[in-house]
């Protein structure tokens, strides 16, 4: 059983204190990796701290999630992801492998003319069949993709007909993308879109839809020939899925040496984490830091700021990857968590945030760990004096979180001593985001295995689906309470 211990061994030692304490901390706690600089300094995680760590049963569940064993335990299976970028059994790597060459084969088909002359593709999915499609293209599409991408996700029709609007039915290419395809959302979509294809006159709609699922036959099943079904294992949860073929659409618009990079951009972290002692480990040392505030300090959010419009889309795809994934009250064994799991994960844009929630995190009640996220060059054909003035304000803002300035008016006093985490990318391109997702998703790891907790399930948005099919059906809706009947009388439903 990992242990918290840890947490005892850290002073309750102030930011400044402990930058007095250590002249070579801005230097230590700052790591440069991959082209990333993940800069901890501003943290209270101390030395003492991480030299109490016992880092072998993190690497013991390390060893086991790489090696494809059952770590899924509730849902007895494996969690598969890291085999899309080379690591795992090798039967389930030889297999990502061969899934990418089918997804691979089927960019090249479209753009070899296959399906016409295709200028858009609409990618219908939720959840993690949507949020990170829509990441990598928005963040790194910006100026060369080469189709327009629409990700339609939400069931609410008038997503349905702002992104219909937005694409040419005669040249538009339809993703369904269900790890299940058995979604609600998803299908009802699917089914607007063609009928959207179909009104326009398109003379095979079917033959527009293309399937990613890691449930094959029930693709086939709604429609869609064989050939184009791009599957992926089931072993991939959701939240895990944008390396395997939930990715089409990124490797369509941005291109498929594109894709491959942001794969080995991730791979580079897959071996990283194996291979660094704790105090170089960036996915590990930013677990302990979470942990040092949920745990240690009672911190219930932690608010994660991109200083990079292009990453506009990085919190919430992070929502779904952290909360999904570590919101749970029982361990593994099913006893109760002992504290608190996962913080609340929020966030925003920088300087957008700055004029709206900063004040809070200056001097509000609540302890917000905060995370920047920020890119030192600026995207092609950008402005540098904008780019220029956007990083001088994130700095500017870890200073002042962290500095505070004393007043004796007391509306007018920074309290300060408040934690950052800075990561600075050199550039944003396909492997650094790569490699930035797949941070994110080995801390998320290795938080759950400091808790004790299971990262792949997701039993907890069952409870709503299931009462979402009973209360459309005027038998199981008479058992509903007397608050939501009424509510579903005053809609008229
Ligand atoms: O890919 P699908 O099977 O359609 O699932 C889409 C999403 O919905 C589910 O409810 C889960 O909460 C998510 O983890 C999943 O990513």
């Amino acid at each position: 059983m990992p242990s918290l211990a840890f947490l005892g061994a850290q002073p309750q030692s102030t930011l400044a204190e402990l930058f007095a304490a250590d002249p070579a901390r801005a230097e230590d706690f700052a790591h440069d990796l991959g082209g990333i600089r993940f800069d901890f300094a501003k943290t209270h995680l101390t030395r003492e701290a991480i030299a109490a760590f016992d880092p072998e049963p993190y690497h013991d569940a390390l060893a086991r999630l790489f090696a494809g064993e059952v770590v899924n335990l509730t849902e007895g299976r494996a969690a598969e992801h890291p085999a899309e970028r080379g690591f795992g059994s090798p039967d389930a790597v030889a297999l990502a492998a061969q899934r990418h060459n089918r997804l691979r084969a089927l960019v090249d088909a479209v753009e070899a003319g296959a399906f016409g002359d295709i200028t858009g593709i609409l990618h219908i999915g939720i959840g993690g069949s949507a949020l990170g499609p829509a990441l990598l293209v928005d963040a790194l599409g910006r100026t060369e993709r080469r189709y327009r991408v629409e990700v339609l996700s939400n069931i609410d029709g008038q997503a349905v007909d702002e992104a219909l609007g937005r694409l040419d039915p005669a040249t538009t290419l339809v993703a369904i993308a269900s790890k299940t395809f058995t979604t609600a959302e998803t299908l009802r979509n699917a089914d607007a879109a063609l009928a959207w294809l179909e009104g326009a006159g398109v003379e095979d709609p079917y033959g527009r839809l293309i399937a990613i699922t890691a449930a094959p036959e029930k693709a086939i099943e709604f429609g869609i020939d064989e050939t184009r079904v791009l599957s992926f294992a089931p072993s991939v949860g959701g939240r895990y899925s944008l390396w395997s073929a939930i990715g089409f659409p990124a490797a369509l618009a941005l291109g498929t040496e594109a894709f491959e990079a942001m794969l080995d951009g991730a791979a580079m972290i897959d071996e990283h984490v194996v291979e660094a002692p704790t105090d170089q480990n960036v996915p590990l040392l930013a677990a302990l830091a979470d942990l040092t505030y949920t745990q240690g300090r009672g911190a219930e959010t932690r608010a994660v700021f991109a200083y990079d419009e292009r990453l506009r889309l990085l919190p919430s795809y992070l929502q779904q990857l952290v909360m999904e994934s570590n919101g749970k009250s029982v361990r593994l064994d099913g006893s109760p968590a002992a504290g608190p799991t996962s913080a609340i994960l929020w966030g925003g844009t920088g300087t957008d945030a700055q004029h709206a929630v900063f004040q809070l995190l200056h001097q509000g009640t609540h302890l917000v760990p905060v995370e920047f996220v920020a890119v030192a060059e600026a995207a092609d054909e950008q402005d540098p004096a904008h780019h220029r003035e956007l990083l001088l304000n994130c700095f500017a803002q870890g200073a002042a979180l962290m500095t505070g300035r004393v007043s004796d008016d007391p509306h007018r006093h920074y309290p300060g001593d408040r934690p950052s985490i800075t990561i600075l990318l050199e550039d944003l391109d396909p492997a650094s985001l790569g490699a930035l997702i797949a941070f994110y998703e080995h801390r998320t790891f290795a938080e759950a295995v400091l808790l004790g907790i299971n990262p792949f399930d997701q039993f907890g948005v069952e409870l709503g689906k299931d009462m979402a099919r009973a209360i459309d059906d005027p038998d199981t809706r008479a058992g509903f309470d007397p608050s939501t009947r009424a509510l579903i009388e005053k809609a008229g439903l």
